[in-house]
């Protein structure tokens, strides 16, 4: 039976639980798959650097924590040495989960194109690389013929650009329109519900759904990056970070969400983008006062849904948890079910 190797960059919340799935499910998953997962090597910047060829020892580095030392302890370094560990360890596929860049992607960026130039397959939920050198960096996966897959970009673990891609063969995407960042969507409801704002972004940190900078989340930067991706994946849309017009929620204080509630309005950060008769595509996310029949205004949480409206069956939309570490944990791991299916002809239906 296949087993893939794979490296962890980044070994926060994201990693570290696919890291117990891995562990914990290991033998269940090898029976349902047909592959095995074995992960050979983990970098983060607290911990530095660890690569052993026959496989980590997942119960010692779950127990790690950056207050308890470092790799160098077990073998490993103190450094985190990103690009010698992506380019010369003995993984088949890079998992890349460190901090989102919303401004130019990187280092992300970088780890990817290592891992690609060295014919090694990547997933990543990071959204910086994808929205910002997603074009590039798939077009390098294809000529060196590998794998880069990010479906946890994108609404964590709930199934939306792969769904988008292969199930609306044959209709024409006019435009979406969508709830795409959970702490936001969390921390409102939360002011609905009457906490003050502070204690629902400390709500949603210790949940982990909110971005390292949470500021990603609220000023809108995180769902900015989402459109640049949907609207490039799926509409073919062609634009760049500056043309996704951008405002987030730091604007929707107590007294206004108590204010739309009186009238029968709810407020949620919409992010957009529209095909214009012209072809081109107009993108944005903003607040909107939706009023409570709107079909976004009942998704409550950390939940996500985003709307499509296509040629032939009108509006199709999609619902899901849009953060958590297990929900985008579990993207990283359709993404290497997706790879495993396109190496072997297995169907995926993830
Ligand atoms: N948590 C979610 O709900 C969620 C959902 C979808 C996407 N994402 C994305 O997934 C990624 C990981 O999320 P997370 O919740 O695990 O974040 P996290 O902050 O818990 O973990 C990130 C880890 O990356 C490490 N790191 C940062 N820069 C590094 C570098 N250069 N080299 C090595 N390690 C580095 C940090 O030390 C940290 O441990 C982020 O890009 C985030 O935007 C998260
Ligand atoms: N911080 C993001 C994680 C998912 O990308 C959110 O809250 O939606």
């Amino acid at each position: 039976m296949t087993t893939y190797d794979i490296a962890l960059i980044g070994f926060g919340g994201v990693n570290r639980t696919l890291a117990e799935l891995v562990a914990a499910r290991g033998d269940t998953l090898r029976s349902e798959l047909g592959f095995g997962l074995r992960v050979v090597a983990i970098t983060d910047l607290r911990l530095g650097s660890l690569v052993q060829p026959e496989g980590i020892d997942l119960g010692m580095a779950l127990n790690m924590d950056g207050a308890s030392g470092t790799f160098a302890a077990h073998g490993g370094s103190a450094d985190t040495i990103n690009e010698s560990v992506i380019r010369n360890c003995t993984a088949d596929i890079i998992c890349e989960a460190t901090f989102t860049n919303p401004e130019d992607g990187e280092p992300a960026v970088s780890h990817v194109r290592w891992a690609l130039e060295s014919n090694k397959s990547v997933c990543t939920t990071n959204k910086g690389p994808v929205a910002i050198r997603g074009a590039e960096l798939t077009s390098l996966a294809e000529q060196n013929g590998v794998h880069f897959e990010f479906e946890g970009a994108v609404m964590s673990g709930t199934p939306v650009i792969r769904l988008a891609k292969k199930m609306f063969a044959g209709l024409k995407l006019n435009g979406f329109e969508g709830i795409l960042n959970g702490t936001s969507n969390y921390v409102l409801g939360r002011m609905e519900a009457g906490l003050d704002f502070e204690a629902a972004i400390s709500e949603a940190q210790k949940l982990g759904y909110a971005e390292a900078n949470p500021a990603a989340d609220i000023e809108g930067y995180d769902v900015q990056l989402k459109v640049l991706i949907l609207a490039n994946e799926l509409l073919d849309a062609g634009i760049e970070l500056k043309d996704v017009q951008r405002q987030g929620i730091s604007t929707v204080t107590p007294e206004k969400i108590q204010k739309a509630s009186r009238e029968g309005l709810r407020w949620k950060l919409v992010g957009s983008a529209r095909r214009n008769v012209d072809g081109s595509v107009t993108a944005g996310v903003s607040p909107v006062a939706l009023p409570l029949d709107h079909g976004l205004a009942g998704v409550s949480g950390a939940t996500n849904a985003v709307s499509f409206e296509t040629d032939l069956l009108g509006a199709v939309t999609v619902s899901g948890p849009g953060a958590g570490r297990v929900e985008t944990a579990y993207a990283l791991l359709s993404d290497i079910i997706a790879m495993h299916a396109a190496r072997t002809g297995a169907a995926a239906h993830v």
